[in-house]
């Protein structure tokens, strides 16, 4: 976390600004609040003007804007009884963040090959991809990959890591995708075709990226070289890359 605090004062105004970076959410918080003094504890009073921001994934939001502040020796309180609340979105930082829904990907890259399966119904039908999907109420995301492999392709993992995490943005869906991509050299079992997938090995030279995410060919490459990868790729009428940036990390959390 980067992080600054500074405080000013001049013409009887206080003013503070402050702003938290966090890289590894992808957030920036900042605020700024301009108060006059409390003449004294007992009378808690004055003009102020307080404005908070939260940014993610370059969305920025108001998280409120007030007039009417609360300031009582060296307590400071937001007050909404008095005054107007105006483009009061939520205090609440949590509530701003864009929703997300957390799912998972494994890629099995064994003897040269890396193991693929078609997709045959649902969100991607007619794509390649690895095994995943969503991560449900109660386990854990690396649960979630072992379980979505196993019921996808049948085999069972024995050296899974993660690699990277995707986050996809669509432009019908309000709602942010975070796919953690999971690398997998050992696993147990021979991969079969289930209702979800249709599983075939391809060698790195081969792999079918004309009838793959478009996302893909950006990533595949960092995964299947040992790199470690953030990134992130908006998308129009579901299918359509319009932009995107990724970057090479140290480690994935
Ligand atoms: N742009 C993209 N590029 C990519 O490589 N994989 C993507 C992708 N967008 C989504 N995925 C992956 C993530 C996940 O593994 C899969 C989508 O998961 P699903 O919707 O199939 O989830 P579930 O298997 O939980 O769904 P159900 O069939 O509803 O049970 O597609």
């Amino acid at each position: 976390m980067r992080s600054f605090i500074k405080t000013f004062q001049t013409h009887g105004f206080y003013l503070a600004v402050g702003l938290w970076k966090y890289p590894q959410a992808h957030c920036t918080v900042s605020f700024r609040i301009c108060w006059t003094p409390a003449r004294n504890s007992r009378s808690p009073s004055s003009s102020f003007v307080w404005i908070g921001a939260i940014e993610r994934d370059g969305i920025k939001r108001l998280v409120a804007k007030s007039e009417r502040f609360l300031c009582t020796g060296q307590t400071m309180a937001i007050g909404s009884g008095e005054g107007t609340n105006q483009e009061l979105v939520s205090t609440n930082l949590e509530e701003t963040l864009p929703a997300r829904k957390l799912l998972t990907l494994v890629i099995i890259h064994h003897e040269e090959k890396v193991l693929l399966g078609m997709k045959k119904r649902g969100f991607g039908k007619g794509y390649y991809n690895g095994f995943g999907g969503k991560v449900e109420k109660g386990e854990t995301i690396e649960e979630a990959a072992a379980r979505e492999l196993e019921e996808e392709s049948g085999v069972t993992a024995t050296d899974m890591e993660k690699r990277g995490i995707l986050t996809f943005h669509f432009d019908n869906d309000p709602v942010l995708w975070e796919v953690h991509v999971f690398y997998v050299t050992k696993f147990l079992g021979d991969p079969y075709e289930t209702e979800e997938m249709a599983p075939s090995w391809f060698s790195v030279a081969d792999i079918p990226y004309d009838t793959m995410w478009a996302d893909d060919p950006l990533w595949y490459p960092l995964l299947l070289t040992g790199q470690r990868f953030k990134g992130d790729f908006f998308f129009t009428n579901t299918t359509t890359l319009t932009s995107h940036s990724i970057g090479v990390v140290e480690s994935v959390s």
